[in-house]
């Protein structure tokens, strides 16, 4: 009988798991990894797939709706042999034969997920559900982008993720937050009542190259902001923190987890914590000292501290941050100065 340790409980499977494909221990099959990414074409999952082929035993299947994700994100791979592409949408069911699923799909940035509230919680419960159940059908490990969401607006600092958490369930972020939390709890039912081979990832903010310019969220804003000269929005009352980890760290986090033995949940993220008026002020020394800084009205339910505690992904997982704020932003500057062709001033 499987046996797990997460939060200190015991997680007793009521059944083995399913048997994996035989794929997964052929020595000579050109792939001997089948590999299903949702929402693949979005900013994570997109440097998630180059990691992923980078490895030739890895064949990669990404399907997406293209709600925030483009086309664009993956144009190097398509084409190639070891990789498709489907437009598909997770609320529907999908049969496809594969060894492990990175289940990414779902819009993360707040006025995307806020846009269609509906949508949001379908898209994490619905889509989690049949995700969990090709998983089972197939045999296949899956791993579950989760968020710091889930801790609210936390009463616990840094958040470990034996926190509870404070969350509003019927506030404008509760389609995420919740959605993301009923997420987890269909992950542990499946793994305690079929034997699914689980993992959890708490990821916490990430930035990096390939963010939608118009994505609304604070790293890019500002970095677009600067780059064309408008004043750096600080949400009020800007002294709220974020811990910002830059997506190479990230991506190679979820690949230590999904190759591990841990379920999780784990914190991913960078614990360097800042306000966002010294975020807005970092931007301005490193991209355009001119700029102005201005202050405007915050949304509801906005979390006023949030930082994580690694011990977990350090202890378990081997895996710790390797790229600071100052070192990350120029790397994100130089893609949106390519994309928006404006180049440095000097
Ligand atoms: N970036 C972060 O800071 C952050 C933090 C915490 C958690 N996460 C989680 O990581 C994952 C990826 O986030 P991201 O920042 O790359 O966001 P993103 O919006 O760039 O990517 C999400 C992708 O999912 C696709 N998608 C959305 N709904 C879908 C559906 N119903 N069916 C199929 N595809 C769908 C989108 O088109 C997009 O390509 C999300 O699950 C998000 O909740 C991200
Ligand atoms: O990391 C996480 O777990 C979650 O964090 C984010 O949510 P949030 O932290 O609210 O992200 P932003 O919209 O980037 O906001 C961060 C802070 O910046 C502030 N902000 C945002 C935008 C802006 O122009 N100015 C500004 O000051 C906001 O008020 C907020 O306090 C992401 O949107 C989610 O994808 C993710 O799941």
């Amino acid at each position: 009988m499987a046996k797990e340790v997460s939060n200190g409980e015991n997680h007793v499977t009521t059944k083995p798991p399913p048997e994996p494909s035989p794929l997964r221990n052929a020595k000579f099959f050109q792939a001997n990894m089948r590999i299903l990414v949702t929402g693949g074409a979005g900013f994570i999952g997109s440097h998630l797939v180059d990691r992923l082929m980078q490895n030739e035993k890895n064949e990669v299947i990404v399907v997406d709706n293209y709600f925030t994700g483009s086309k664009d994100n993956l144009k190097q791979w398509i084409g190639h042999p070891r990789f498709e592409l489907i437009r598909h949408d997770v609320t529907e069911p999908l049969l496809v034969e594969v060894d492990q699923i990175y289940h990414l799909a779902c819009p993360a940035s707040p006025i995307f997920y806020k846009y269609n509230p509906v949508k949001t919680i379908k898209t994490n419960v619905i889509g989690t559900l049949n995700m969990l159940g090709l998983a089972k059908r197939v045999g296949a490990r899956i791993l579950l982008t989760s968020t710091s969401e889930v801790y609210g607006d936390p009463l616990v600092h840094p958040q470990t993720e034996s926190y509870w958490g404070n969350v509003n369930p019927i506030g404008v972020r509760s389609c995420y937050d919740e959605g993301k939390r009923v997420a987890e709890t269909l992950m542990f039912d499946y793994h305690r009542q079929h034997g699914i081979e689980i993992r959890i990832a708490r990821i916490f903010n990430t930035y990096g190259p390939r963010m939608n310019i118009d994505d609304g969220r604070v790293v890019s804003n500002f970095i677009a902001q600067a780059i064309r000269d408008e004043p750096l929005t600080v949400q009020l009352p800007g002294t709220q923190t974020r811990s910002f980890c830059y997506v190479s760290d990230m991506v190679d986090g979820l690949i230590r987890l999904m190759e591990g033995e841990h379920t999780g949940p784990v914190n991913i993220g960078n614990p360097g914590e800042f306000t966002m008026i010294e975020l807005a002020e970092t931007v301005k020394e490193l991209i355009n000292p001119e700029v102005e800084i201005i202050t405007v009205e915050n949304t509801p339910d906005d979390p006023r501290q949030r930082k994580p505690d690694i011990t977990k992904a350090k202890e378990l997982l081997g895996w710790e941050p390797k790229v600071k704020l100052r070192e990350g932003l120029p790397l994100m500057e130089d893609d949106f100065r390519k994309r928006l062709e404006i180049s440095r001033k000097n």
